[in-house]
């Protein structure tokens, strides 16, 4: 039976969202966004088949509602729903990369046809908008789910089944858990990248080709800083007291490293190093229980693009499918190495032989 699917705010992820669901169900797409171009843009690009100019008249109409909108003005619309007199049942959700305040505010709506199941889809970009939505953003990617309890296990899988089409994970997490994680993994990391692009910033003053002497290590570590400020702000005043509380672990952290060095404890500091790879390396292995498995195979490659495009006609000739592709350390000329994840174990050691067959130098870690 044909549904009714509201997406209020329709970005980077809600619009991604919306994408998806027009591609692959045939549910009609309600649309609501404060910006009235990014609706007409919806419209012309048939991402929607509906246009609302008010939120709470058109939820009342909706089978599921998608909250795509900043993490508080998600809050807001949350808080406009306990006034809604709904008229049939209606499963809500967001996307909000922080949990604790939208499922608090959700609590407080009363009408027993709301099941509301806070949402996550754990991909992105550091692009805004929906002209930078795409309907495969969140292939592989973990999607959190967060039921408001009691929550009946059809409910969820409901909205399960509506967002198939992403291809995303499922994993159910109760919301402080989910903000204490993604503090310490998604949200703490973009601040240090943050104050290491002014900390270079404020050297480039002293040494003006401190830009092009940033190359590999810096890129990759300060790539975040470069997402939307607007979202990111808004993220850390939501996560406020998970986000100060790192700060001062982090503060201490570094203290202890100042003194290290003060000291000249050469000894603690190779071990602070070397705990640190050991881990760093771990995440990367196959064991990664809920967390989807990839398979990486490395490849060591001469001048690029050329040598990219050898590499992927020699596994698409073999009609293998390669999940992500990533250049380590690689400058024009300079042998550098390809990383090629696949989501198969047989792809990456078909990969593996055809690669070497080929007289290329490869390495699969244990
Ligand atoms: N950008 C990313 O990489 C990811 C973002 N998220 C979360 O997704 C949410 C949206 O982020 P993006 O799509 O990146 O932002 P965005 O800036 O691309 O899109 C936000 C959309 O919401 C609309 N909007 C603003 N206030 C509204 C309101 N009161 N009612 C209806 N629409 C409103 C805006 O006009 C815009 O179209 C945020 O909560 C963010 O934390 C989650 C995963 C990844
Ligand atoms: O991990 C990151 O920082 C990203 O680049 C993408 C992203 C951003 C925000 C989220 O809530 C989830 C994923």
């Amino acid at each position: 039976m044909k549904q009714t699917v509201l997406v209020a705010g329709l970005g980077l992820i809600g619009g991604s969202l919306a994408i998806n669901l027009k591609q692959t169900t045939d549910h009609h797409l309600i649309g609501f966004d404060v910006n009235q171009k990014t609706l007409d843009y919806c419209t012309m690009n048939g991402i929607i088949d509906e246009q609302a100019t008010d939120f709470k008249e058109a939820v009342v109409k909706a089978d599921f509602c998608i909250i795509g909108a900043p993490v508080s003005k998600a809050v807001e619309l949350v808080q406009q729903l306990k006034e809604v007199v709904f008229e049939k049942p209606i499963i809500i959700s967001d996307v909000s990369s922080v949990k604790t305040p939208i499922m608090e505010s959700a609590r407080e709506i009363t009408s027993d046809l709301v099941t509301f199941i806070g949402g996550h889809p754990m991909a992105g970009s550091h692009k805004k908008g929906i002209t930078a939505a795409k309907g495969h953003l969140f292939e592989n990617a973990i999607y959190i789910l967060s039921p408001i309890k009691p929550c009946p296990p059809e409910h969820v899988e409901a909205l399960k089944q509506l967002l198939i089409g992403t291809k995303s994970n499922f994993l159910l997490l109760e919301p402080e858990e989910h903000d204490e994680m993604t503090s310490v993994i998604s949200h703490f990391p973009h601040l240090i990248a943050s104050s290491l692009v002014h900390q270079a910033k404020h050297w480039q003053k002293k040494h003006p080709y401190i830009p092009q002497l940033a190359a590999g290590g810096f890129r990759d570590i300060t790539r975040i800083a470069s997402s939307n400020p607007a979202m990111w702000k808004d993220i850390f005043f939501q996560n406020k007291v998970g986000m100060s509380r790192l700060l001062s672990d982090w503060i201490e952290e570094m203290t202890s490293l100042k003194q290290l060095l003060d000291n000249e404890d050469k000894e603690t500091m190779y071990h602070y190093l070397e705990q640190a790879r050991e881990y760093r390396d771990g995440l990367d292995s196959n064991k990664k229980g809920a967390i989807l498995s990839f398979y990486d195979l490395y490849v060591d490659i001469f001048d690029q693009p050329g040598a990219l495009l050898k590499v992927i006609e020699v596994l698409a000739k073999k009609e293998i499918s390669i999940n992500n592709i990533e250049i380590l350390e690689i400058r024009e000329g300079i042998t550098g190495v390809l990383r090629l994840s696949f989501k198969d174990k047989n792809d990456q050691l078909v990969s593996n032989r055809v690669l070497i067959e080929k007289g290329y130098e490869t390495m699969i870690e244990d």
